[in-house]
């Protein structure tokens, strides 16, 4: 049974998902030498944001095919390691958006209406009406910067307060924006004319300290900002001193940039003007379950040899095309294997061509299948959809995608053409009804052959008594044919020949195989 370190809190709702396929062991608050320990006895490492998968836990990760994160961020996941070492990421895209844009709203609330310090100065047994008044948010004019998931649902929900909405999106269209009723603008204009900010992007490279001293100082002393997004994205302390010396008017933190926030970080310091939470926005009942049962099923999925839905490191499936696709990631698969066999040696030229219906489909999935084929005899079980094309890469393997719809000898075929250091073979095939896959080319012969774990393969003259020869040679070395099929262009031209076979070639029979005459290349190929 495959084991699950599940070392963040999980909702149990996650846990009985993985429990049916997996040995499940929850160990939080685990220190980054104790994880780089235990990790290797693992297959799957469930996570939230409490633990960092750094670079030495997925070098330790010998036997780790998944890392799920039960929430949106992977910042605190080394993910291009990952990727190298061919352990797929996936995320919960949408299961705490809800939790995470209602949180900013309550922040942005309680903020304005001096809510935690009026409900710590009435539990004090204090009644200071007159020291908490606030401002309404109505007719005030909101800066959405990054009009994502969250985002976007923050957006509906402030318009519906009455709120005018700025927003600041680089890779977002201005119709798209109109549509949530945002008007979209540069992110000096947004921060100079808002009243309030609130944060929706991810940390990244670019993203790392984004709202600095500068950007802060363009905004109104009246104005206040929310981050309910990332720790980083907003200099901590540039806006302790922004506050403190009345440069804005305030703000609200969920997240911050080494958690748990410190005890002495500046932001502890600040006073009345900033309200500060423990990094709740995904903590919701709700959110909770979604995300746990969201992860929790792609991990048991990939146990299972199953595709994820959202990996953040591999050519997703939309989820309409993913059943349709799944044959032909099969064909594409065997096609790769097949045709690096036949070349036999280096492959530096791959030519993926989808055909028919299939050319109407994502390819990238399509390609990836491919070079996972391809270099599945060099790098056996070390290649994976993650790691495939990072590798073909790696390997100077120039990749090129053509299509072709108005191929229809099949419903949908897939045609690869692979050049090498010995030359160039091509191969083509097909899914027949719902998932029979069938060879159906080889270098431009025209076969109709299910490919089987032991084939040969050969390139001969058309002529007389060469099928016999062959047969009792392999009859000679005692290997049974299963199947054989012969393709042809023209009566007595060039021909291909494929037999299915019981048995493993043994050593040396391809060198007999060659010495009939007739026979131009001889290929034993293992699928
Ligand atoms: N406080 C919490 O507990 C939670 C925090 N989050 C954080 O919220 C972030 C956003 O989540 P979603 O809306 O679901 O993600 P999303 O991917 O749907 O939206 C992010 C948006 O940010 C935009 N963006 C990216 N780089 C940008 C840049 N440099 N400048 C401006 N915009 C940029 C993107 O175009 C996209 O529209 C997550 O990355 C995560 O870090 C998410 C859930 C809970
Ligand atoms: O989903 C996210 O990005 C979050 O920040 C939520 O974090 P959490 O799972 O609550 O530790």
């Amino acid at each position: 049974m495959p084991k699950v370190l599940v070392s963040d809190p999980i909702d149990q709702a996650g846990i009985d998902i993985l429990s049916q396929v997996a040995q499940v062991d929850v160990n939080t608050g685990l220190s980054a030498e104790q994880l780089v320990k235990i990790i290797p006895d693992y297959d799957a490492l469930m996570i939230r944001s409490g633990t960092q998968v750094t670079k030495e836990i997925i070098e330790a990760g010998n036997s780790l095919k998944i890392i799920g994160r039960a929430g949106v961020g992977v910042d605190n996941v080394d993910v291009p390691a990952a990727t190298r070492k061919g352990i797929v990421v996936v995320n919960s895209p949408e299961g705490n958006t809800i939790a995470a844009a209602e949180h900013a709203i309550a922040m942005m609330l309680s903020m304005s209406r001096h809510i935690p310090e009026a409900n710590a100065s009435v539990k004090a047994g204090k009644w200071e009406r007159n020291r908490f008044i606030g401002v309404e948010v109505y007719k005030k004019t909101l800066g959405i910067v990054g009009l994502g998931k969250i985002g976007s649902h923050l957006a509906a929900a402030a318009k519906a307060m009455g709120m005018k909405l700025l927003a600041y999106d680089p890779f977002i269209s201005t119709e798209r924006a109109e549509q949530l009723g945002c008007r979209l603008v540069e992110l000096e204009l947004l921060m100079r004319e808002s009243d309030y900010i609130t944060l929706h992007i991810p940390k990244t490279p670019e993203t790392l300290h984004l709202i600095n001293a500068e950007v802060l100082s363009k905004m109104k002393p009246t104005a206040r900002i929310i981050n309910c997004a990332r720790g980083g994205i907003i200099d901590e302390a540039a806006l302790a001193e922004a506050i403190k010396e009345g440069k804005i008017a305030g703000a609200a933190i969920d997240v911050y940039e080494h958690e748990p926030l410190e005890a002495d970080s500046p932001l502890r310091n600040v006073g009345q003007n900033i309200v500060l939470t423990p990094h709740l926005g995904a903590s919701t009942a709700e959110a909770q379950v979604n995300v746990a049962i969201d992860v929790a099923e792609q991990i048991r999925d990939v146990l299972l040899g199953l595709p994820a839905r959202s990996a953040v490191n591999i050519p997703g499936i939309f989820p309409d095309s993913i059943e349709k696709l799944k044959p032909y990631l099969q064909l594409a698969e065997t096609l790769g294997n097949l045709v690096s066999q036949l070349a036999g040696g280096r492959v530096d030229y791959l030519n993926v061509q989808l055909q028919g219906e299939l050319a109407n489909n994502q390819s990238q999935p399509v390609v990836v299948a491919a070079l996972k084929g391809l270099l599945s005899q060099a790098l056996r079980e070390r290649v994976n959809y993650v790691n495939a094309s990072i590798e073909a890469k790696e390997r100077g393997i120039r990749v090129v995608e053509t299509r072709d719809a108005s191929i229809r000898d099949y419903t949908g075929s897939l045609h690869l053409s692979a050049k090498g250091t010995l030359g160039e073979h091509t191969v083509t095939g097909a899914v027949l009804g719902e998932s029979e896959i069938r060879i159906t080319s080889v270098d431009d012969f025209p076969v109709n052959v299910s490919p089987t774990h032991h084939m040969l393969f050969t390139l001969h003259r058309d002529m007389p008594g060469i099928i016999g020869k062959i047969g009792s040679q392999l009859g000679s070395f005692n290997v049974n044919i299963a199947s054989m099929q012969v393709g042809r262009k023209i009566v007595r031209g060039d021909a291909v020949m494929v037999l299915s076979l019981d048995d493993p070639l043994p050593e040396g029979i391809l060198a007999e195989i060659l010495k009939v005459p007739g026979i131009r290349d001889a290929y034993t190929v293992n699928l």
